[in-house]
C-alpha cells in the first residue's frame, strides 16, 4: 500500500517506521524539506533486557503527487492541528481515499465530517507510546492496544486497515463503535493529564493519597457524562482503568505536562473542554473538571506557539 502521514511527530514518525517494513510511506509536513531522516529506537524485546539496535529510516516527503495516488491517509497531528492539516492535504485527495484520523481527546469529528462530507473517514486511538527528543531521533517508550474504527459509512468499508495497523505494531483492532475507545481514553486523559500538568509531576506521582479524593471526583462526572452519551460505566470501574495507567505509566510524563513544561498549546479543549462541552448538552454539572480545564487554561497562557 501506498500511505501518506501527516504530521512527523512522535506518533506519525512510531507508525511510519513500522508501517514502512510492508508499504511505501510518505510525509507530510508543515514545512518544505522533501525528504526525513529519522533514527529509531526501538523498545527492548523484553522487559528488563538491553534497549535494540537503533534502526534509520529515510522518507519522502510533501509530494503533491504521493498523496494524490495514497491508499490511506493517516492524520496524527495534535487535536487542535487535524482541521490545519486536513486543509493543507485537501486538494490533492483523491475521492475514495480513506483518511484515519489519530490523536487524543474528541471533538474534531463534526469539522472533519464536514470539510470532507464524501471521504471515507475512519479514527484511531493508540496507546502506544513514542517521544521525538530532536527532529531526527525517535523513542518507542510504551506498548499498547490500538483502536480503529469508522466515522461514516464510507468509512466502515475500510475495516481490513484493521489488519494493516496491527500486523505493523500490534495489538490494533477494528471497533463497530470507535467512540466507544474513545471516551475510555478520554476518562483515562480527564484523570491523568490536567493534575500532573498542573502539579507537575510523573503519571506515577499521582497514586499519592493527596490524589485520591480528586481522582475519584473526575471519575464520577466522567462517568455520568459517559452514560448519559449512551456508553454505560461506573466510577468504580474508571477509577480502576484510569489507576492501572497510573502505574504502567508510572514514569512517564504525560503529554500534557510535557507540553505545559515546553510552553506549548495543551489538548485540554479536547479533553476536559470536550467533557465540558457533552456535560453542557445533557446538563449535568462537572465542577471537578470544569476547575481543572480553568487551571490549565490559566497555565497555557504562557505558550509560545499559541
Ligand atoms: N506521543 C505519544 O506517546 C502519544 C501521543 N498521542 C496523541 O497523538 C497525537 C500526536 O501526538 P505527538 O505525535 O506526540 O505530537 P507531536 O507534536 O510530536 O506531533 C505532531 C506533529 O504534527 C505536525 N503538524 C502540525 N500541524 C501540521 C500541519 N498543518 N501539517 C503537517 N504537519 C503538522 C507537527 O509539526 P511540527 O514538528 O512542525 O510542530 C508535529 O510534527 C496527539 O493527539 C497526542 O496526544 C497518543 C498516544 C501517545
Ligand atoms: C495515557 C497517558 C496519560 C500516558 O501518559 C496519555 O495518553 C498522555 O500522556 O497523553
Amino acid at each position: 500500500m501506498k500511505i501518506t502521514i501527516v504530521g512527523a511527530g512522535a506518533i506519525g514518525l512510531l507508525w511510519g517506521s513500522h508501517l514502512s517494513q510492508h508499504h511505501s510511506v510518505h510525509f507530510w509536513t508543515r514545512d518544505n524539506t522533501s525528504s526525513l531522516n529519522i533514527t529509531v529506537q526501538p523498545l527492548p524485546s523484553q522487559p528488563d533486557t538491553p534497549p535494540s539496535a537503533p534502526c534509520t529510516f529515510d522518507f519522502v516527503a510533501n509530494q503533491s503527487a504521493w498523496v494524490e495516488q495514497a491508499d490511506c491517509v493517516l492524520v496524527t497531528v495534535k487535536a487542535f492541528q487535524v482541521l490545519e492539516a486536513l486543509q493543507a492535504v485537501q486538494p490533492y485527495l483523491a475521492a475514495h481515499t480513506p483518511v484515519v484520523i489519530m490523536h487524543n481527546g474528541m471533538g474534531t469529528h463534526e469539522a472533519v465530517s464536514a470539510l470532507l462530507p464524501h471521504q471515507p473517514l475512519l479514527y484511531a486511538t493508540t496507546a502506544q507510546a513514542a517521544l521525538r527528543p530532536d527532529r531526527h531521533q525517535l523513542h518507542h517508550t510504551g506498548l499498547g492496544q490500538t483502536w480503529l474504527g469508522a466515522l461514516n459509512a464510507e468509512g466502515a468499508a475500510y475495516s481490513p486497515l484493521a489488519s494493516v495497523f496491527d500486523r505493523a505494531l500490534a495489538p490494533c483492532q477494528w471497533h463497530d463503535d470507535i467512540f466507544q475507545p474513545l471516551w475510555q481514553k478520554l476518562a483515562i486523559n480527564c484523570a491523568i493529564n490536567p493534575l500532573t500538568a498542573i502539579h507537575q509531576c510523573r503519571n506515577g506521582e499521582l497514586a499519592h493519597p493527596d490524589f485520591d479524593a480528586t481522582l475519584s471526583q473526575i471519575c464520577e462526572e466522567v462517568a455520568a457524562v459517559m452514560n448519559a452519551e449512551g456508553y454505560p460505566t461506573n466510577a468504580t470501574q474508571l477509577r480502576t482503568q484510569v489507576d492501572t495507567v497510573i502505574q504502567t505509566t508510572a514514569q512517564n510524563f504525560s503529554s500534557m505536562h510535557q507540553d505545559v513544561s515546553h510552553h506549548r498549546t495543551t489538548e485540554i479543549d479536547y479533553i476536559t473542554g470536550y467533557l465540558i462541552a457533552r456535560a453542557q448538552a445533557h446538563q449535568l454539572t462537572v465542577p471537578t473538571n470544569a476547575q481543572l480545564w480553568q487551571q490549565v487554561k490559566q497555565l497555557e497562557q504562557h505558550t509560545h506557539d499559541a
